[in-house]
């Protein structure tokens, strides 16, 4: 689903607030996205978190959303509950919100690694449970966003993310089992975008571009390459081929790119940063033994929750 919905979409969006439980970054760029694109209004917003004077608490004070620093605030406030905490701090806002949430919550975490039968251990049993990805982008309405339902969660409960979520990109339901390298790739993929138009542009600049031009260019440029990818629907390969002239400079600067291992290290960062993802879980958990032996496995490619629950590493 796309960022171009309908306005019946618009009216449901409205009708509901939205609760951060965290207003750190995710927080203020996803609302920053969920205001500005006229799903939600800033006052249909609820944010928590214990430090009040954060720049992030500030830009969203601004924005209009409704901080506290009591979770149970935005607990009574919303209907939408978004857990955007760290994973090594999920096991104690849980435990927190365990006491609070009732089935008329919808609780959607976005915390890397940590799945859905965790967090429904920590909940009451008839906790409604999403576990979910995206990226900043949301905040200029350019978001990947992507969700996987846990045990009670409903059919209009999908509907009704992907409504909201539809209103700041993309959104699509996957299959748990790959949130994790989601997270290596959409998750994290705009940072690796950034380094790469900061590196571009500083190319440029040394061959005596103005710094300006250099970054709007290389962002143009990543832009477009990226849209002309999804709506001709060619493979990347042709579309590299048609600016490669025979002889010409494209394929120069390719050739160094291969040398260098470009592709190879894009594919590195992201099972870096998938693996690194199923190791986030390991903090998500209170009780975990012999975390070398798990981080080993994680490595060999074996899925960390599957270790976890064969080791009983998951309180009940
Ligand atoms: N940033 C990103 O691009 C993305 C992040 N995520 C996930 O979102 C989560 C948050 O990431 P991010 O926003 O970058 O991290 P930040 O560190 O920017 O934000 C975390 C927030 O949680 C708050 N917090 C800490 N303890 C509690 C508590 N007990 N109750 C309520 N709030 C608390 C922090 O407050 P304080 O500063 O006062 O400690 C802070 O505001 C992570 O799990 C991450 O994996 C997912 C997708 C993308
Ligand atoms: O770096 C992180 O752990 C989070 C998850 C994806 C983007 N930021």
């Amino acid at each position: 689903m796309s960022a171009s919905s309908g306005f019946s979409i618009l009216l449901k969006a409205i009708d509901m607030n939205v609760g951060f439980i965290g207003a750190g970054n995710l927080a203020l760029y996803m609302s920053q996205g969920l205001v500005r694109s006229g799903a939600i209004r800033a006052s249909q917003i609820f944010a928590s978190s214990p430090e009040t004077k954060k720049p992030t608490v500030k830009d969203l004070k601004e924005l209009g959303v409704r901080f506290s620093p009591d979770n149970k605030a935005t607990v009574e406030k919303s209907k939408l509950l978004i857990l955007a905490v760290k994973p090594k701090i999920m096991p104690y806002v849980l435990d927190e919100l365990s006491t609070m949430v009732n089935k008329d919550h919808l609780i959607m975490s976005f915390a890397a690694g940590v799945n859905i039968s965790s967090i429904e251990k920590k909940l009451p049993p008839d906790a409604r449970v999403m576990r979910a990805m995206t990226n900043t982008c949301c905040a200029v309405k350019e978001g990947a966003t992507v969700y996987a339902s846990g045990k009670n969660s409903e059919t209009s409960d999908g509907e009704m993310i992907e409504q909201i979520f539809g209103r700041v990109g993309t959104v699509e339901e996957v299959e748990e089992a790959n949130i994790d390298a989601i997270t290596g790739l959409s998750g994290s993929g705009p940072a690796y975008a950034f380094e790469a138009i900061e590196a571009l542009s500083d190319g440029a600049v040394k061959m005596g571009l103005p710094r300006g031009l250099a970054m709007r260019l290389g962002a143009q440029s990543l832009i477009g390459a990226g849209r002309m990818l999804l709506e001709t629907g060619k493979h990347p390969g042709e579309l590299k081929d048609a600016i490669c002239s025979p002889e010409g400079a494209t394929i120069y600067a390719l050739h160094h790119l291969e040398k260098g291992g470009f592709r190879s290290l894009l594919i590195d960062a992201v099972e870096a940063s998938c693996v690194r993802t199923r190791e986030l879980q390991l903090q998500g958990s209170e009780d975990t033994t012999n975390v070398e032996a798990i981080k080993k496995s994680i490595r060999d490619g074996l899925h960390l929750q599957e270790i976890l629950e064969n080791n009983g590493a998951f309180k009940k």
